[in-house]
């Protein structure tokens, strides 16, 4: 039987936790899903590798990508282009992987529209204290900084209703536990099933 795959998006306001509860989840053994590489054109960090963690481009570069239509979304965050390049995500999906993506906010609206087939899951925070104190604790930031970030993650938070699932993130042992349950039992959702016995009951018909 030849299912399409299934697109994952992960996503939730700045300083939940995306990034941290999603090398957990590929840190583990067995995962069913393929995460899609994010493009970037922020510096590359030490400790990272170009093509594991981002593709690392210039800005034309990136800007060459949108223009001709390679991007599945994109957006701007901190002065940085990131986005999900659109090939290698319609491969895996045409041969019927799935395929895990973890994005910023605006980013997983415009995957909304594109893909609302898909399975979006909203990573929250225990509370906006704790956001406050984790962003504090990142040391990135001065507190200026912070409470700009603050006000924006309420607005982010507030998308939330446009989600199929909220996970709190209170450990990132626990919230990668949960994403992998929802993503396990979603594998069963019927439309995923139905397209492929209505071809079949043409081929049977004939
Ligand atoms: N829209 C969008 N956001 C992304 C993508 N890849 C990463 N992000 C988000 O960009 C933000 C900044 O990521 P990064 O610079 O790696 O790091 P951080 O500040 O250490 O979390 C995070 O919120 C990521 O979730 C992408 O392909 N598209
Ligand atoms: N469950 C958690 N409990 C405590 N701190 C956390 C937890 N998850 C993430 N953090 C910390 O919060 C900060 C922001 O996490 P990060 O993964 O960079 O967030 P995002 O990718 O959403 O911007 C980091 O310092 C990270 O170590």
């Amino acid at each position: 039987m030849v299912k399409k795959g299934m697109l994952i998006v992960l996503s939730g306001p700045s300083g939940v936790g995306k990034g941290t509860v999603r090398k957990e989840i590929f840190s583990q053994e067995g995962n069913n899903f393929d995460y899609s590489i994010s493009m970037t054109t922020r510096k590359m960090r030490e400790g990272e590798v170009n093509g594991r963690d981002y593709h690392f481009v210039s800005k034309e570069e990136f800007e060459e990508e949108i223009a001709t239509g390679g991007m599945l979304e994109y957006a701007k965050y901190v002065d940085n282009y990131y986005g999900t390049p659109l090939k290698y995500v319609n491969e895996m999906l045409e041969n019927g992987k799935d395929v895990f993506l973890e994005i910023e906010v605006s980013g997983a609206m415009q995957v909304r529209e594109k893909c609302p087939d898909g399975l979006f899951i909203f990573l929250t925070p225990p509370d906006l204290m704790e956001l406050r104190q984790r962003i504090i604790n990142r040391g990135t930031d001065d507190l200026e900084t912070i409470d700009k970030r603050m006000k924006k993650a309420v607005d982010e938070i507030e998308m939330m209703q446009n989600y199929d699932y909220a996970v709190v993130n209170d450990q990132v042992v626990n919230a990668a536990e949960k994403i992998k349950t929802i993503i396990r039992a979603e594998r069963w959702r019927v439309k995923r099933f139905l397209p492929d016995y209505k071809k079949q009951l043409g081929d049977v018909l004939k």
